[in-house]
Order: structure tokens, then sequence, then C-alpha cells
């Protein structure tokens, strides 16, 4: 029996749509595995209730099958789904991390996060990577078709998830096919702001690297209370506020002494719009641990 830990993250950070993701020390799926001669699924903690368990359906299922590792396993859902906090890729990675440990096949972390991927397409259509791989290499990553990169940082940041749901489907379906070529070159000189500003450890750079203007206006819509919760945020002296992955939650880069009232501020907004929400403050994390054997 063997127990890992895989965090929550935050996939596109604005700028980088499919491509940017960001480990978050909270909240985590626990996912205990035991070795069995076909896998089963037990789903505990937030939303359980809308996580199936047939395995064909479920990220870490897919995982076993695609590891060919059959085992019972044990979800402890810290991550609610449908929450732009990567909650079926921590799932995927803790399974991922799990089996090739219970089964002692020696993959990459590389490896995983291309497996861990497989689970992520089995519930969202498409095998997209940026919440697997901070959720199993932990730190700021890059991922592209060619391999997928780990920056180590400790910007401060807030998620603040509000209690709708949005599904990673219904908002890949409202991205533009095509976007003006003044609004790629303008995305790209935010990814690259944002990319020095996590190897630099720079809030403010981090903050202005995610803006965006295609993807995220799209998505905002999604979300009651958006423009209000990112303008408090800004007040509150958040650097940059996008939505975090396919949203409802909100991401906000900001100064340690500032971290707690941007929090604050978020929360309170999304509550003026008639939303209840929560805020976690965070650091760039850590990827998924081995907790117990
Ligand atoms: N182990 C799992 N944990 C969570 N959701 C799962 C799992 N397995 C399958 N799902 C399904 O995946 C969907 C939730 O994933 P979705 O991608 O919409 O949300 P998310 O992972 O929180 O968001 P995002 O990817 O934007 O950060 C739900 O339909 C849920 O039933
Ligand atoms: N990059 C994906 C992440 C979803 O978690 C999206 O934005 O659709």
């Amino acid at each position: 029996m063997l127990t890992v830990r895989a965090p929550a993250t935050s996939a596109n950070l604005g700028s980088g749509f499919d491509v940017f993701g960001v480990a978050l020390d909270r909240p985590a799926d626990v996912v205990t595995v035991e070795r069995a001669e076909e896998t089963t699924i037990e789903v505990s903690g937030a939303g359980a209730q809308y996580i199936p368990e047939d395995p064909a359906k479920n990220t870490a299922g897919v995982v076993a099958r695609e590891l060919d590792a059959p085992a019972h396993i044990h979800i402890d859902k810290g991550v609610r789904p449908s929450s732009g906090l990567g909650s079926s890729a921590a799932s995927a990675a803790a399974a991922a991390v799990a089996l090739d440990a219970l089964y002692e096949r020696g993959h990459t972390a590389e490896d995983l996060v291309r497996v861990a991927a497989e689970g992520e397409a089995a519930v969202s259509g498409e095998a997209h990577a940026d919440n697997v791989a901070p959720s199993i290499l932990g730190g700021f990553t890059i991922v592209r078709d060619d391999g997928v990169l780990s920056i180590d940082a400790t910007v401060p940041l807030v998620a603040c998830l509000p209690e709708i749901v949005v599904s990673t489907r219904d908002a890949r379906g409202v991205v533009p096919r095509s976007a003006e070529m003044a609004d790629v070159v303008h995305t790209v000189g935010s990814a690259a702001t944002l990319t020095a500003g996590m190897q630099r450890d720079d809030p403010a750079l981090v903050g202005r690297g995610m803006d965006e203007r295609v993807v995220t206006p799209a998505r905002a819509r999604l979300i009651d209370g958006y423009d209000d919760v990112c303008a408090a945020a800004a007040d509150a002296g958040a650097t940059g506020v996008t939505v975090s992955g396919a949203g409802p939650a909100i991401l906000a880069a900001c100064h340690p002494s500032r971290q707690r009232a941007v929090a604050s501020a978020m929360v309170e907004a999304f509550e003026e719009a008639g939303v209840d929400a929560r805020a976690y403050r965070s650091s760039v994390g850590r990827g998924a641990e081995i907790i117990e054997r």
C-alpha cells in the first residue's frame, strides 16, 4: 500500500494557454493505491459525488490502465472538481506517481507527465499536460510537444475559488479559433515577461506577464463577478490577475506583504456579487510526494 499527495495547480497564467502551469501549496488530492487483480476506485472528500468511480472515466483509473498497473485506488479529494485548480489532474498525477512506485517501474517524471495527461484526455477530450506537469514536477512549468521544463520559484499567489462550476470541456468551447496578429504579439511579450519574472522571483514581472487578450476575456464571461474581483485584487495590491485554468477560480500574483489583503479583497468582491468563495494563499509549490509506504 502506498499513499501520494499531489497538489492543486493553476494552468495558463493568462499568457501561457496550454503551456504554463504552476503548482500551488494547497489544496491537494491524497491517493492511496494497493495492488489488485483489477482496478477499482473509491472517492471521498470535496465534490466526491460528482466524480465517476468507473475506472474508464476517472483520470486515476485511466492512468492505471496506461501503466498496466491494476490497483484498488482510494482518492481523497482536496481539490474540488471543475474548479480551475487542476482537480482531475491532481488525481491523475498522484495515481501516476503512486502506481509507478507501487509496481517499481522506475519511469522518469517526464514519462509520468505523459501518462497522467492521458488521464486528462479521458475527461476533457484533449491530452493537455499543463496541470499534470506542475502537479508531478512542482514549480512553474512550461509544456511543449517536445518536452516539459520546470523552474523553481517562490512568487506569492492567491487562488480564489467561487462556488460556481465551470467544466473544462465547456470553457474550451469558448476559446476563439483564431487571433489577430497584434494580440499574438502582445501574448508573446507577456509570456516572455512572465517567464523572466518566475526566473527572477519578481512578482511585478509575473503579474504584468499575466495580461492576455484572446482566451481570458472569452472565459471571464463564464465567471460571475470576474471584473469586480480583478479590480478588487488590483486595488489591494495584486500585480496581475487572471482566470485560473479553465475557471471559475481566479489567480492573482502579489508581493508577500499584500497576500492576505488580496485574498480578503477577492473573497469580499465575490460575496458582493452574490457568490460564496474561498481563497487559498500559496507560493509556487512542490510536486507530488509519497507520504506513506
Ligand atoms: N479523479 C478525478 N478528479 C476530479 N474530476 C474527475 C476525476 N476523474 C474524472 N473527473 C471528471 O473531470 C471533470 C473535472 O475536471 P475539469 O477539468 O472540468 O476540472 P478541473 O480539473 O478542476 O479544472 P482545470 O483543469 O480547469 O483546472 C469532472 O467532470 C469530473 O467528473
Ligand atoms: N489549459 C487548459 C487547462 C485546463 O485546466 C485550459 O485552459 O483549457
